[in-house]
């Protein structure tokens, strides 16, 4: 098997946020194969995996992970076709967003700001302006909870607001996508306006995870915060965005359990306050919800075997 394997590692070099302690060993597999391999041997092994993209909506505890974190950012194969890709779940979002655009291939013009694998933006139907993955996933290369290998077609999954059925089931391994006929200029200048919102709406600047909570149905989690008085506050590192109070941004040496302080207070704030229960768009990897005794693995990220 090929790929990068290194021993606790530092896993705030892996997220956006900048935050995360060590991971007992972290892996980058080079195939598909090799993904599947490693996972199947540390199920065997009662070993406990953990699986990332590019990191950029994820929190990792101060503690760190056990066992294995398999890092999906060399999976990078992609093949275009007659308005298709089939894509590697590793392959950065936004530059295939940028090269789709480039060809005239249009649909992703939303995407080219996301950071993120393309595997992330299924996972978690990323979505911008607009626009997010569904419409454009025709098919996808999972492994599954049994250990297999298999595609399975748009119609056996369901997509909602930041939400796909895999979520916690499977591991998305390949994607297969679709586009319509467009004008090359037109989506390249729509990238450039969804860039510059964007530049003009987001801490950029500073590490974050993007949104930390989803948006309510018929209201903005940014204009609620704002709204009972988080703009700029914080607790520890962490401190509410002042350009976007839907953003946590990491000051310089925020924990985790800052980020986690944090969140807690603003949702129990926001409540009182409007009677509104704010739901967290970021992923948590909590070591915790794993025990070696108990060979499953109840995290949200990671496969189960029922
Ligand atoms: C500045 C900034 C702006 C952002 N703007 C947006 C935005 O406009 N819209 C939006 O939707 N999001 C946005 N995000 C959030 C983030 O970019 C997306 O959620 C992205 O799709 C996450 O992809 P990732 O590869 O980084 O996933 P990670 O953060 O690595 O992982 C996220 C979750 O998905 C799981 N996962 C990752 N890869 C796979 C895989 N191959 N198979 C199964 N599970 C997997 C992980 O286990 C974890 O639970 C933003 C983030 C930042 C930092
Ligand atoms: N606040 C935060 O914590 C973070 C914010 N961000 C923001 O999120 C957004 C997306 O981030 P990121 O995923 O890093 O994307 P970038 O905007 O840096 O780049 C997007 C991708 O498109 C590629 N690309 C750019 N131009 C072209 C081109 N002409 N042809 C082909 N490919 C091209 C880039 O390739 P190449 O690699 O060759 O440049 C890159 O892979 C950015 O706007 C960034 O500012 C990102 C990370 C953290
Ligand atoms: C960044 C993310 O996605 C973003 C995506 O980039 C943008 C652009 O389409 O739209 C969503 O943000 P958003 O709903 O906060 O969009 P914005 O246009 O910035 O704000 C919505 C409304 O809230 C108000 N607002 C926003 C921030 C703030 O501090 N105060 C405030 O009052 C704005 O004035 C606006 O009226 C996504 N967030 C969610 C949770 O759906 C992400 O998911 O990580």
């Amino acid at each position: 098997m090929a790929g990068r394997v290194e021993k606790n590692y530092p896993l705030h070099q892996l997220t956006t946020w900048k935050i995360g302690g060590p991971a007992e060993a972290v892996y980058w597999p080079q195939t598909k194969e090799d993904l599947a391999t490693v996972w199947q041997r540390a199920q065997k092994a009662d070993v406990p995996v953990w699986l990332i993209g590019q990191g950029s909506n994820l929190l990792v505890p101060d503690s760190g992970l056990p066992g294995v974190t398999l890092v999906t950012t060399s999976l990078r194969a992609i093949e275009w076709g007659n308005y298709t890709v089939q894509v590697e779940a590793g392959y950065p979002l936004a530059r295939l967003a940028q090269e789709a655009g480039e060809r005239g291939f249009s649909g992703l013009a939303f995407a080219r700001g996301i950071p993120g694998s393309v595997g992330g933006a299924v996972m978690m139907n990323a979505g911008a302006h607009g626009g997010a993955m569904a419409p454009h996933i025709a098919a996808v290369t999972a492994l599954w909870p049994d250990g297999t290998v298999k595609k399975v077609g748009k119609a056996e999954l369901e997509f909602a607001y930041r939400s796909c059925s895999l979520r916690g089931h499977a591991w998305v391994l390949e994607v297969e996508l679709m586009f319509a006929p467009g004008d090359r200029e037109t989506i390249l200048q729509e990238m450039k306006e969804n860039l510059t919102k964007r530049a003009l709406n987001q801490p950029l600047e500073k590490p974050s995870a993007g949104s930390v909570f989803q948006n309510p149905p018929g209201d903005s989690a940014g204009r609620l915060i704002e709204a009972a008085g988080w703009k700029g506050r914080g607790v520890g590192g962490a401190q509410v965005s002042t350009k976007h109070s839907n953003f946590i941004v990491n000051t310089g040496n925020a924990k985790a359990i800052d980020v986690l302080t944090l969140i807690e207070k603003i949702q129990k704030s926001v409540e009182l306050e409007f009677g509104v229960i704010l739901q967290t768009e970021v992923a948590y990897l909590n070591d915790t919800q794993y025990t070696r005794s108990d060979a499953r693995i109840k995290g949200e990220q990671s496969l189960e075997n029922n």
